[in-house]
């Protein structure tokens, strides 16, 4: 980033303004000329001194602020929730055809159904985000519910509505072609069901046809939190009633190998200085439906965030955080993180049994795999060793399907008393 000094030798560039700006990314001033915000920070930005830096204001403190932080104020961003071309992607079966053919995920719902179908007698559902319909049809079909509101936002529902009919659900399963957001229901539910997890549990990567093969992401918890506060009845029942998001600390020698150390013999010849190129190619973003060997885990999984369905609340998305401290079970190298989550189903009967999604590496594979985080190098590591730190889930202020992940670690060797400087690196998805 461009130092103070040449900015001011740049008077050409200089614009003055007033305009308003949002922090995309904390920002710590280096110096006393410096403002320092938070993510969604408003700020008064008064002269672009130049490209890098301009001279802003935050509530009557002014000083300089890195201008690559910042972001027109949202109502100048059109559709900063891209609307128009996710629910496009769901228009096609394509997806559907992914996420029906993922037979842990799809059998876990059947199975909370099944295992509910007695208390879910008389009761009303809704179903958000329905797809094509497969957990109504499950609740119109091995359970007796007074209603199954069954909402679905994209061209899909068209389809969803002859799936109901030809499974002799239409007495008790009605589709409603929506925005859960924008609706208007006869009356609340009991239970309110939907199928919203990322990869990274809030964010869920998809590539978009629609939009020529490029990723697009889902931040369908949102929709579910909303929705939840307008129709959920009190004392209702979220499925699932809560998420977990886990990490543990791997290793990942055949990406490391075919990314990285590829470069340093190809054919006889030297292609190394390439490494620099690659490693922000290759590593800069998370990569996701990464399928985790077990034997690749330096340690025992923990769970580092978990949300509590009915009481998170949609502020409480802007940024969530979550400590870890690993000891390392076996030699060997330390190539990043690898992260996954499980959601849990509580039973509606007192006492029952909950049930368990987990998309972990030892459980049977799903579509969404896991998801790695490679560090810019491998750090060699010994049994006894001890990994701490912190992942923090940053939202978008901006882009609101969009958010970063920041991993902080610090290293203790076993035979050392303290750690080492802390290490830290962002993984925007995506902007
Ligand atoms: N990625 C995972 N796990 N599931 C994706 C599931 C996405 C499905 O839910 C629909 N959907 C998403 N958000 C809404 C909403 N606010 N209102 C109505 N329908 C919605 C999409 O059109 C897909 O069909």
């Amino acid at each position: 980033m461009l130092e103070m000094s040449e900015c001011e030798n740049t008077q050409t560039d200089s614009n003055i303004i007033t305009e308003e700006f949002i922090a995309l990314e904390d920002f710590s001033a280096t110096g006393a000329e410096q403002l320092s915000f938070s993510a969604g920070d408003t700020l008064l930005v008064h002269e672009q001194v130049c490209a890098d830096w301009w001279w802003a204001e935050r509530s009557g403190c002014f000083g300089y602020v890195p201008s690559a932080f910042l972001h027109r104020r949202v109502e100048d961003v059109e559709d900063a929730w891209q609307d128009e071309e996710y629910f496009s992607s769901y228009g096609t079966l394509k997806l559907h055809l992914e996420m029906l053919s993922d037979r842990p995920r799809t059998e876990t719902y059947r199975q909370v159904i099944v295992s509910n179908c007695a208390a879910l007698r008389g009761k009303v559902v809704m179903d958000l985000g329905c797809g094509t319909g497969v957990i109504s049809l499950f609740c119109g079909r091995l359970a007796q519910p007074a209603a199954v509101y069954a909402v679905e936002a994209s061209s899909v529902a068209e389809h969803t509505e002859k799936l109901v009919k030809l499974n002799r659900c239409d007495d008790v399963v009605t589709v409603f072609r929506s925005r859960a957001e924008d609706l208007m229901l006869p009356s609340k539910v009991d239970v309110l069901v939907s199928e919203w997890m990322g990869n990274c549990l809030l964010v869920d990567v998809l590539v978009s046809e629609w939009m020529g093969n490029c990723l697009l992401f889902e931040f369908m918890v949102e929709s579910v939190l909303r929705v939840r506060d307008r129709w959920l009845k009190d004392g209702g029942m979220m499925w699932p009633s809560s998420a977990s998001l886990s990490l543990v600390p791997c290793q990942a020698h055949a990406d490391y190998s075919q990314k990285m150390e590829f470069w340093e013999n190809l054919y006889g010849l030297d292609f190394s200085c390439l490494q620099p190129v690659a490693r922000e190619e290759f590593f800069s973003k998370p990569k996701f439906s990464h399928q985790l060997d077990p034997d690749d885990c330096l340690s025992s999984p923990c769970d580092v965030i978990t949300l509590d369905m009915h009481t998170l609340s949609v502020s409480d998305l802007e940024k969530l955080r979550g400590e870890f401290r690993f000891t390392i079970e076996r030699a060997g190298t330390l190539h990043g993180f690898a992260a996954w989550f499980s959601t849990f189903f509580r039973s509606l009967d007192e006492g029952g049994q909950p049930l368990e999604l987990n998309t972990g590496p030892h459980a049977e594979s799903t579509h969404w795999k896991q998801t790695l985080f490679m560090f810019d190098g491998p750090i060699g590591v010994e049994e006894g060793d001890c990994v701490g730190g912190a992942i923090t889930l940053q939202r978008n202020p901006i882009w609101r399907r969009h958010m970063s992940i920041t991993i902080e670690w610090r290293m203790k060797r076993r035979n050392d008393t303290t750690f080492s400087e802390k290490s830290s690196k962002r993984f925007p998805m995506w902007r």
